[in-house]
């Protein structure tokens, strides 16, 4: 029988945000973003294990203004970890603390709260079959190659997607990458698994599953939660 766990990244800073609270504490409809991520894998009821990953400085606030927003069946699948420096360290801390008998990981950012239970179930499905699985969208703007403000390449859009999370392995699979890469950068833990040669699966993502990143992303995303009650 297979089990999955889940690996929530959430350590960041939030930098580009400019806000003198960590992003994923800011309220969306009132409540945490982190409250929305977390709350839509516990609705998908799949998950063996629910791993938190957050700066160790505000662990104690998760625990007295996040956690106790969730049933106490949810509360009982979360665990919370300390973070890296980077997203990549921070994952890694993630996918280590997972009980052995895990299969398979979603690893998804804290601050993509819009992800829906249906691209949850079609990640987890794909990576049954192919091991290592991304989102990813097609891009509808133009791409161009830009270098000291001039153009230098128009890209093929049909082979372009824009990435984004969850992104579900094989546990031994993306452990070994994590491993053998450790000195890599990498802005997701999908490019490790292309750096072993391996093939990485994209499944079909969601417009609406932003990150919040910047202040004007707060707006579009309590648009789209509004829709959704
Ligand atoms: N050391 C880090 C850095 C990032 N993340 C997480 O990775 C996700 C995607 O990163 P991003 O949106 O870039 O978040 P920040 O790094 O917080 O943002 P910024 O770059 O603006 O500081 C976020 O949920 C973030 O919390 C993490 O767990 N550990
Ligand atoms: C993993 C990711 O969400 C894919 O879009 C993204 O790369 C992480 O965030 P960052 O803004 O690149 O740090």
């Amino acid at each position: 029988m297979n089990k999955v766990g889940v690996v929530i990244a959430a350590a960041g800073q939030g930098k580009r945000m400019g806000h003198n609270i960590n992003k994923q504490f800011l309220p969306l409809l009132g409540k945490p973003i982190l409250y929305y991520t977390i709350q839509s894998f516990a609705d998908w009821g799949k998950a063996a294990e629910i791993v938190i990953v957050l700066n160790s400085k505000e662990i104690d606030y998760f625990k007295n203004k996040i956690q106790p927003l969730f049933s106490y069946s949810a509360q009982k699948t979360l665990s919370l970890v300390s973070g890296g420096n980077s997203r990549k360290e921070s994952v890694y801390n993630g996918i280590t603390s997972l009980s052995d008998n895990i299969n398979y990981v979603l690893i998804h950012d804290g601050a993509r709260p819009l992800i829906e239970k249906s691209l949850i179930e079609s990640t987890y499905q794909a990576v049954k079959e192919h091991k290592a699985v991304s989102c990813g969208v097609k891009v509808k703007d133009t791409i161009k190659l830009v270098e000291d403000s001039i153009s230098k390449q128009t890209l093929n859009r049909d082979k372009l997607r824009a990435i984004q999370t969850p992104q579900a392995f094989d546990l031994d699979l993306i452990k070994k990458a994590h491993h053998e890469y450790q000195k890599e950068t990498a802005l997701d833990d999908a490019s490790l698994v292309e750096l072993l040669g391996k093939n990485v699966y994209i499944v079909d993502g969601d417009y609406n599953n932003l990150k919040i990143t910047t202040a004007e992303d707060l707006k579009p995303a309590e648009v789209i939660l509004k829709e959704r009650k």
